[in-house]
């Protein structure tokens, strides 16, 4: 008991300081808030010294209340909501069949027997929850905490079905393995919540450092972290590497004309364009102000050169609308592979901004080879 008091203190102590930081997420409050008020109610439960009330009925509403605030905060991490009825109701579930248990027909073993059962379930919600939107590696462990829970709940609730001699709670093996499971449950849950807050703000680290973020291609950053890979896996796969480098024609006068609004949207509008030309494993990034490149696995030079052609013309059939401004307007493209130059992504580039060069001299909208 001692343990489990400590345990529950503790990792409830741990979400509340990670929460505390200006910048937390409002998940990481929800979380600590509901630990809070759920150990608050814990508390009012287990000291039996307290009026009736209290202890036998409140108490059960304020854990179920803190629960469904823990739920609240895994819904907002999957974008989705819990609304104030809906734990309004969780709680009123949660005061109303003990008030009965305790006031009306007054039952411990069917006190305990519900709150069993009915923490287990909102435990296993919890799970859901986690398991329907969360990453698996990222969500493991906190997923664990909340099936291991509210498995050990559920035990209790079913001794206590089964037993009906209150005295015999602490000795039976359910109960043994119970009180094992919960401390562990807990821990995996603190744990696990604060690893999911962590792992998002990598991933949004990761796209803020390595994407555009006008267009959504990868930056030169992501373009170096990811192109070698590429480029290796081509190289030992013995398959041919392309990259084709694209730039708008005289994207300055467009800026000049329409406005940076209406160039910015071109940028977008290539972009999605040459995301439609892409597999899988392909890259694409911007490599500049109005330039872009494709680094292909698996395509030859005369491949390269076709899907150039038809990015060319693509682009050249294009119309681009912003705010009741139509634009259009054209590329020049330098096709390169590695079959001519080598698998070296860096000397691939700067031979296709040659080509690409050498497109704008023969007078633009077209493709040169390299
Ligand atoms: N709207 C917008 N303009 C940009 C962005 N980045 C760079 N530019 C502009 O892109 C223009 C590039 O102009 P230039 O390098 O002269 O190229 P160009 O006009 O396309 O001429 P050519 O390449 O020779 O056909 C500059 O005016 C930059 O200010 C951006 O993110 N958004």
């Amino acid at each position: 008991m001692l343990v489990q008091v400590c345990v529950t203190l503790l990792t409830t102590a741990l979400l509340v300081v990670s929460a505390c930081y200006t910048e937390s997420p409002p998940e990481q409050r929800w979380w600590a808030g509901g630990n809070v008020v759920a150990c608050l109610g814990l508390g009012l439960t287990s000291v039996e010294s307290l009026p009736v009330l209290l202890h036998g009925v409140i108490g059960y509403g304020v854990v179920a209340f803190g629960l469904a605030l823990v739920l609240r905060g895994l819904r907002v991490h999957c974008a989705a909501n819990l609304s104030w009825p809906a734990i309004g109701v969780i709680t009123a579930i949660a005061l109303l069949i003990p008030a009965w248990f305790t006031l009306v027909a007054p039952s411990l073993r069917a006190r305990l027997c519900f709150s069993g059962f009915y923490f287990a379930l909102l435990n296993w919600l919890c799970a859901v929850v986690v398991a329907r939107h969360g990453v698996w590696r990222v969500s493991i462990v906190s997923l664990t905490g909340f099936v291991l829970l509210g498995l050990a709940l559920f035990l209790r609730g079913v001794h206590m079905l089964l037993h009906g001699d209150l005295a015999d709670r602490s000795s039976s093996l359910a109960m043994g393995l119970s009180t094992l499971a919960i401390p562990l449950a807990q821990i995996c849950i603190a744990f696990g919540l604060i690893q999911m807050v962590m792992w998002r703000y990598a991933e949004r680290l990761r796209r803020l450092s390595t994407l555009d973020a006008l267009t959504g291609a990868l930056n030169r950053a992501g373009l170096d972290l990811q192109g070698k890979r590429v480029g290796l896996r081509a190289l030992r796969g013995g398959r041919s590497l392309a990259v084709i480098m694209i730039d708008v024609d005289y994207f300055k006068q467009i800026n000049d004309t329409h406005g940076h609004p209406v160039g910015d949207e071109v940028l977008r509008h290539l972009a999605r364009l040459l995301k439609l030309e892409l597999r899988p494993h392909d890259l694409m990034a911007r490599f500049g102000g109005e330039e872009f490149v494709l680094v292909l696995d698996g395509v030859d030079r005369a491949a390269a050169l076709n899907i150039a052609e038809r990015v060319r013309a693509r682009i050249e059939d294009a119309v681009v609308d912003w705010e009741g401004v139509s634009v259009r307007y054209t590329a020049s493209l330098g096709v390169v592979c590695s079959d001519q130059h080598s698998y070296d992504l860096i000397r691939l580039i700067s031979a296709g901004d040659v080509a690409m060069y050498e497109a704008k001299r023969a007078g633009r909208n077209r493709v040169a080879v390299g």
